[in-house]
């Protein structure tokens, strides 16, 4: 009789700060709305800490920072200008597709759940040459709830058709660790990420990219 097939493992990858350095085109982008609005621009370690939980309040927090009112108008205006450069100086962080290929070698099914709207993450990976490389991506906009709801890494776990019993997360953001363990996954936190150390909250820690195939490997082995 034949053995039941035991289902592939996936790994749910966040995307900016864990798989790509994405903060140099916000940032860019995020310089352009300000100055269409006659304010200065901002310091890089001030959006890094903008971001993530989503474009709208990283917008929100770029108004509240310059003391400025709500403004239905810049949500739209800063997608439209992000979407169209969101890959001018983003790249992968170091070592990423090579872990990506070590994984998929592996027979690791992978994904991404990401609180970036999901037209302009995909946009993204496509710019860099990624997109194919994943099963599914879960956007900030694709589903009714996002990360820290853990419902928004299930999702993109069923479109990736993966095993929630069988599946991990990594992240570099307290939303990511929560996000994850509230599904139920094991999680593994990025220090190359924009998150603050203490956010990995006890999760094992990759300082490299090329830690990752064996930190998984030991989280869920095959
Ligand atoms: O867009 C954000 O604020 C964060 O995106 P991330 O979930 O891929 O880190
Ligand atoms: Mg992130």
């Amino acid at each position: 009789m034949a053995k039941p097939r035991t289902m592939r493992r996936t790994v749910i990858f966040d995307l900016d700060g864990t798989l790509v350095d994405s903060v140099p085109d916000i940032h860019a982008a995020l310089d352009r709305l300000m100055a269409a609005r006659g304010q200065p621009p901002f310091a890089r370690a001030e959006v890094t800490r903008f971001i993530g939980d989503g474009v709208p309040v990283l917008i929100q927090r770029a108004f509240a920072a310059r003391g400025l009112p709500a403004d239905p108008t810049a949500l739209p205006a800063f997608l439209a200008d992000y979407e169209a450069n969101a890959a001018v100086e983003t790249r992968p962080f170091l070592g990423i597709p090579a872990a990506l290929d070590v994984l998929a070698a592996e027979g690791w099914a992978l994904a991404v759940c990401t609180n970036k709207p999901e037209a302009a993450a995909r946009q993204l990976l496509a710019g860099l040459g990624l997109a194919e490389r994943f099963a599914a991506l879960g956007g900030g906009d694709s589903f009714p709830v996002r990360k820290p709801d853990p419902r928004h890494v299930l999702a993109t776990l069923e479109a990736a058709g993966g095993d929630p019993a069988r599946a991990v997360m990594v992240g570099d953001h307290h939303n990511d660790v929560a996000a994850g363990r509230a599904a139920g996954l094991p999680v593994a936190f990025c220090a190359w990420g924009y998150g603050l150390p203490e956010m990995a909250d006890g999760a094992p820690v990759a300082a490299r990219a090329e830690e990752l195939p064996a930190l998984l490997e030991r989280l869920m082995p095959r």
